[in-house]
Parts: C-alpha cells; structure tokens; sequence
C-alpha cells in the first residue's frame, strides 16, 4: 500500500502567524499523499468573546447552541479553511479546501442528549472515502474543516481531532497511514508546564493512569482517545507532537501505540 500522511492542526497554531508559517512550511515541503485536517477552536472562542456569544468547552468540546454553530461555520469552513487554502497555494501546493458538507465529504448526527447538551454538535457516521480517495489521487491536497452535515440540511460542529481520526481510519483502507495531531507543545507532556518532559511512547495503561492523575486533561482527552481508536481501526502509526520540530528532526514527540 501507498503511504499517506494525515496531519492534524489546531488552534493555538492557527492563531499564531508565526508558527503557522512555519507549519505551512513544513507540510508544503512534505513528499507523497497527504491530508490536512484543521481546527481553529481558539479563534472561534476568541471572536465569540468579542461578539458576546456566550461559549462553553466541556472535556474539550464545544456546547453548540444555534449561534455558536453560526460562528464556527463562519470561522472554521469560511476564514481558516480560506486563508489556509490560499497559503498553500502561495507556497505552490495544490489545495482544495472542504468541510464534511462538501462532496457528502463527512456525515454525522447530532449528539444525543445524555449528561450534557451539547446542542449542534456532530458525531460522524460515515466518511465519504471514494470522494477523498479521487481527489487524493488527482493529486489536490484536501484541507479539511470541522464542519459536517445530517444530509438534511444541517451543519454540525465535530472536534477536529475526531475528523482527522475518521479520515485517517477511512484511507487506511488504501493506504498506509499514518497521522499526526500537531499543536504548539512537543507531545504529551509528563508534566503540563515543563517541555522537556515528552512521553516518548504513551500506551492506554500509561494514559489511562495519567487522565486518572488529571495529567491528561481538557483538549489533551479528545486527542488521545481518538488516537488509540485510530490505531485499533487500522490507522499504521499515530503520533502527537509539533510538526515543524518532528519535520525537523528537533523532536520526536509522542507516539501512540495501541497496548
Ligand atoms: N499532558 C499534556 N501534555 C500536553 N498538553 C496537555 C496535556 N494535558 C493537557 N494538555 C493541554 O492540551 C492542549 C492541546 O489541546 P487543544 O488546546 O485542544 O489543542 P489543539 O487546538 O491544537 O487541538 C495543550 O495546549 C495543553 O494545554
Ligand atoms: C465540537 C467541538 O468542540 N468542535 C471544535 C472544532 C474545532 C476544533 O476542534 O479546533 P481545535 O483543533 O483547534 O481544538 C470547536 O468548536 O472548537
């Protein structure tokens, strides 16, 4: 099978001109298949803040009311998506940029009501993979936004993490994939404030004893469970750690293994 890279940024990257170029860097002189899957979760509080729409993260994910989901489709498939699409293509990459409304590119359904309310939020149920897989193969590198529909009609928020998991899930199918959740730290820190305490491998035991610890925690949760899902449902290799280091062989950060 073909390698294929999919690589994960968030917000705090996006919202930091500086490492965003040097994250754009990095993935334009990167060979072979690749994906970019983008989130933007700091922009969108930050310009909630600013407009007085109230918002509420809750283990990392966004309670979604109507105008919330307003702003984030503004932010995360409108601003980000665009200007991300425009970069690259600066930098002589072929981009198109999506969200999962586009080419029926991800499907999902609200979020049931359990504990919480997480209003218009979605979970994915189906990954369009023969749409990725053409376009992939007409050689335009996807960038993808944490936007997806019902099918009926209806936008939905999805962690970006989580999109980037089932994206990478339906192309291991047909290639060899492996994933990165890239953010500003090196990796999965031992201890939050110190950088030089990267967990170079991170099992379920190890992270299941750190969540317990509180060591794992807020947007850190999303990440590493959906990296563990990801490698029990085919996904080669998962890491998580900052890009333009791991690029430049700086740092390693933390590779995920399923046992
Ligand atoms: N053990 C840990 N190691 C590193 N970061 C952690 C850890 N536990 C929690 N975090 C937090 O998780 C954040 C990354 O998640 P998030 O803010 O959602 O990033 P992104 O927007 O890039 O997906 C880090 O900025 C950090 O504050
Ligand atoms: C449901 C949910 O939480 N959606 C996320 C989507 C964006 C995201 O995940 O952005 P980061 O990767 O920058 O965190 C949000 O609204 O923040």
């Amino acid at each position: 099978m073909i390698d294929l890279t999919v690589v994960k940024i968030g917000g705090n990257v996006i919202d930091n001109p500086e490492e965003l170029n040097e994250f754009l860097d990095a993935f334009s002189n990167l060979s072979g298949k690749i994906v970019l899957v983008h989130g933007g979760g700091k922009l969108a509080s930050d310009l909630s803040g600013k407009l007085g729409v109230k918002t509420k993260m809750i283990d990392g994910r966004r309670i979604t009311d109507a105008e919330n989901l307003k702003l984030v489709s503004m932010v995360f498939a409108g601003l980000i998506n665009k200007n991300i699409v425009a970069a690259l293509q600066a930098r002589g990459v072929n981009a198109l940029g999506l969200c999962g409304a586009d080419l029926d590119l991800i499907r999902a359904e609200k979020r049931p009501v359990d504990e919480v309310d997480y209003g218009f939020v979605g979970d994915i149920t189906n990954v369009n993979t023969l749409a990725l897989c053409k376009q992939i193969e007409c050689n335009s590198v996807l960038a993808i936004a944490p936007i997806t529909h019902d099918g009926q009609g209806q936008l939905l928020n999805t962690n970006a993490d989580t999109v980037a998991t089932e994206v990478a899930v339906a192309l291991s199918r047909f290639y060899k994939v492996k994933l990165i959740y890239s953010f500003e730290k090196l990796g999965v820190l031992m201890s939050a404030e110190d950088e030089s305490s990267v967990i170079p491998v991170l099992s379920k035991e190890k992270c299941s004893d750190m969540v317990t610890a509180g060591k794992i925690n807020t947007g850190m949760l999303p990440k590493t469970q959906n990296a563990f899902y990801a490698l029990a449902k085919g996904v080669e290799e998962v890491y998580i750690g900052n890009f333009v280091s791991m690029e430049k062989h700086q740092s390693s950060g933390t590779q995920v293994i399923n046992s």
